[in-house]
């Protein structure tokens, strides 16, 4: 009878002990259909636990965060992370300090090429000499321009802050030295496990390097320790507070029209407080310092409120925003129920990487690319007018709106009246392109402004919550 069956059933015949099995070779057989059981159960229980992740990540809350380079996506992600965990930040300064001391050498790079590009030019100039602690001391001017050569020597000491930026640069991002452009940003590739690559390089300064006084010159005779971004600025320190200080240069970098204050990782008036062996980056700090993103990343948090099982995890995906990472995004539009865009309120620069495109003028295409999308018609967006204190700067500075966007008029060039335009003009495309009627959520945002966005985001969440469940007839 055994044997009928054993011939009747396929898997059984398999499993036919052969014919004069010894006791040994029974055992060595057994062992092995326990070994292939304990493996066939293992496969079925990672499978159940991928089913379960992906029924979880299902019911997940997420947010796409998209705008142009650098529109601040990045900054309000690290909000987000500062907002549902505070110490978030807390094992990561020493990583954040070495991107913040990078980008405070490419500030002086660029003040130091916009030197150079005045030295070029006003070779047959007539001086111009509007004083300035630098150019207080006689001494004979190289030029005929503001720049004298105490400012030559100013330049050439600097000189090893430039090498070690192209130096940590290499380190850093092997794949750029094939870019071979001067002054570029650090950047990060989604998923390259950046942090962990600059954490590898950011070395803490061996005890021997620390100063016995402030400003003290060690690691070599000159204190210039070339592998030391932190010795290198220590010995650099005075030199360049007193360049950004400098009336000259401050005049120089209003004749080219260089604002530095609005670049992105703008730290030149804080060179005393970071130029320090001690110093250790705030959360202010870490929201200031830029990394561009190149991809798309994904993070992931988790909440401590919400309906019992839903609306605690959330999964935020922060974007590359340069017009050749654009295409990235879409794959991430069918799955996400809320878009927060960040339009940067900067009205009278270009985009980097097309200088004949106003970078407002980008941003109101590309909200209105995304307000139309048929795959983003179910998702709620919400639109961050951020960068306000650089629009209230630059028109403190004079600068007119209506140069810049004629239809403006002569409408009083004020933060108020200004926003209100912008704002009027989004809300009119969100009406007009919208698949489908959905309600218009604005905010004027300053994203290096953890207080006041922390305010803003817990409010998002609220209403993002809110819609989701509406949509899931929960509520
Ligand atoms: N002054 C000011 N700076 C801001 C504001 N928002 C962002 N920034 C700064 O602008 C720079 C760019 O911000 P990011 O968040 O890196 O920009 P992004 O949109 O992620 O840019 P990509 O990664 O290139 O797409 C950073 O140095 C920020 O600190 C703001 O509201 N005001
Ligand atoms: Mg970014």
């Amino acid at each position: 009878m055994a044997s009928a069956a054993y011939d009747d059933d396929p898997f059984s015949r398999i499993l036919k002990p052969p014919q004069n099995e010894t006791p040994g070779q029974q055992r060595v057989r057994m062992e092995k259909q326990q070994e292939a059981q304990r493996i066939s159960r293992q496969i079925d229980e990672s499978i159940l636990e991928s089913k379960k992740a992906f029924e979880k990540r299902k019911k997940a809350i997420k947010i796409l965060l998209l705008g142009q380079a650098e529109s601040g996506k990045s900054t309000t992600l690290k909000n987000f992370q500062l907002t549902f965990a505070p110490n978030y930040f807390r094992d990561e300064r020493r990583i954040w300090k070495m991107v913040i001391q990078l980008n405070l050498i490419r500030s002086v790079a660029r003040l130091l090429q916009v030197l150079q590009h005045e030295w070029d030019a006003t070779t047959t100039s007539p001086p111009v000499s509007p004083g300035g602690p630098l150019s207080r001391k006689p001494s004979r001017p190289l030029s005929l321009g503001p720049l004298t050569d105490d400012h030559r020597r100013t330049q050439m000491r600097l000189s090893p802050l430039l090498a070690m930026e192209a130096e940590l640069t290499r380190k850093l991002l092997p794949e750029m030295q094939t870019l071979n452009k001067p002054l570029q940003e650090i950047c990060v590739r989604a998923g390259s496990g950046w942090k962990g690559i600059l954490n590898r390089v950011a070395s803490p300064d061996p005890p021997m390097a620390r100063p016995r006084s402030k400003g003290g010159r060690p690691g070599s005779s000159d204190g210039r320790n070339r592998a030391d971004p932190t010795a290198v600025l220590v010995a650099c320190r005075d030199d360049i507070v007193g360049l950004w200080w400098d009336e000259a240069v401050q005049f120089v970098l209003h004749k080219h029209g260089v604002r530095l204050e609005e670049m992105p990782g703008f730290f030149l008036n804080d060179v005393e407080r970071i130029a320090t062996f001690d110093y250790e980056p705030t959360d202010d700090d870490i929201l200031r310092a830029r990394v561009r993103t190149l991809g798309v990343e994904e993070h992931r948090l988790v909440m401590q409120t919400g309906a019992p099982n839903f609306g605690t995890e959330w999964y935020v995906y922060d974007v590359g925003g340069s017009r050749i990472q654009r295409h990235k995004w879409v794959p991430y539009f069918d799955d996400v129920q809320a878009i927060i865009f960040l339009a940067p309120m900067v009205f009278n620069q270009t985009l980097e990487e097309d200088s004949t495109v106003n970078r407002l003028e980008d941003t109101m295409h590309l909200w209105k690319d995304i307000c139309s999308n048929s795959l983003l018609a179910n998702a709620t967006l919400v639109l961050f007018l951020n960068k306000i204190d650089i629009l209230r700067s630059t028109l403190a500075a004079g600068v007119k709106l209506n140069r810049y966007v004629p239809s403006y008029g002569d409408a009083p060039n004020d933060v108020e009246n200004v926003t209100r335009f912008f704002k009027d003009k989004f809300r009119a495309y969100h009406k007009r392109h919208s698949p489908k009627y959905r309600p218009f959520f604005v905010h004027e945002t300053s994203v290096i402004d953890n207080r006041t966005t922390s305010a803003i985001i817990i409010g998002v969440r609220e209403g993002i919550l809110h819609a989701h469940l509406k949509s899931m007839s929960i509520l």
